[in-house]
């Protein structure tokens, strides 16, 4: 279980994460959402140690290790004019991956028939994919994806969806991901956790069956946590 307790940020004048306390459990999706500058793409960064912050971060009552987490963040970036193995191979040896599965990880996402491929050579879709698969490469724990289906086709989200619930979904793994697709989380979440200036607004069981009924609590909560000044 990753516990995040108390945690907080400031940069100059502004608070970009305020007090934030988290459970997340393995076996779980968790949807992170909140509109631009909520700071989604911070508490990534602050779990991931790429910020400081004050607070504590722990996963099963231990200091955190990099291995505990995969992650994709913003664009996935890799090597234009290497293969799509070649990349992977990199990112193992980079990290010290003992023994890493590269053939399983592109099977897994599907990836395998384009290994040869450059990466130059690939769709958003499959460039998503493999930053996905690169991120579980080390089978972390933790898989946190910010907004992975940025940018996509509708074919190309499906695809995300089918491989973040029927694939990567397990017991051993807790899955944390940001959109602005209410459509998307509502399909693939199973907890939903709202962030709005900096704050959790609000965690709750993913129990909507339609996207437009999460579409209007969202609305409802971001137009009530703007009239706050939240
Ligand atoms: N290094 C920094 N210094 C100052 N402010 C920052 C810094 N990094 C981010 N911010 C600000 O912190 C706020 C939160 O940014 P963050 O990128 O975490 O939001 P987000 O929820 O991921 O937004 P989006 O949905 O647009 O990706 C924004 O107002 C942003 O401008």
């Amino acid at each position: 279980m990753l516990n995040i307790e108390n945690v907080s940020l400031t940069i100059g004048a502004y608070t970009l994460l305020d007090n934030i306390s988290l459970q997340l459990n393995e076996g779980k999706i968790y949807g992170l959402l909140g509109p631009n500058g909520a700071g989604k793409t911070t508490l990534f960064k602050s779990m991931l140690g790429l910020t400081a912050y004050s607070g504590k971060i722990t996963s099963d009552n231990q200091l955190l290790s990099s291995r505990d987490f995969g992650s994709l963040i913003e664009y996935p970036a890799f090597y234009n004019n290497l293969t799509v193995v070649e990349n992977l191979q990199l990112h193992s040896q980079y990290l010290e991956i003992q023994q890493p599965d590269i053939q399983s990880s592109l099977e897994q996402v599907d990836l395998w028939g384009a290994r040869k491929k450059k990466f130059s050579q690939l769709s958003l879709g499959m460039k998503q994919r493999l930053g996905i698969a690169r991120a579980f490469l080390g089978t972390p724990k933790y898989l946190l994806l910010d907004e992975p289906t940025n940018g996509l086709d509708p074919m190309g989200i499906k695809e995300i969806r089918i491989l973040l619930k029927d694939k990567l979904k397990s017991p051993q793994h807790c899955i944390l991901v940001s959109s602005h697709n209410l459509t998307e989380i509502a399909a693939i979440a199973d907890e939903l956790i709202f962030i709005h200036g900096g704050q959790i607004i609000k965690t709750m069981q993913n129990t909507f069956e339609n996207e437009q009924d999460l579409e209007k609590l969202y609305e409802d909560i971001m137009i009530s946590c703007q009239k706050e000044g939240a």
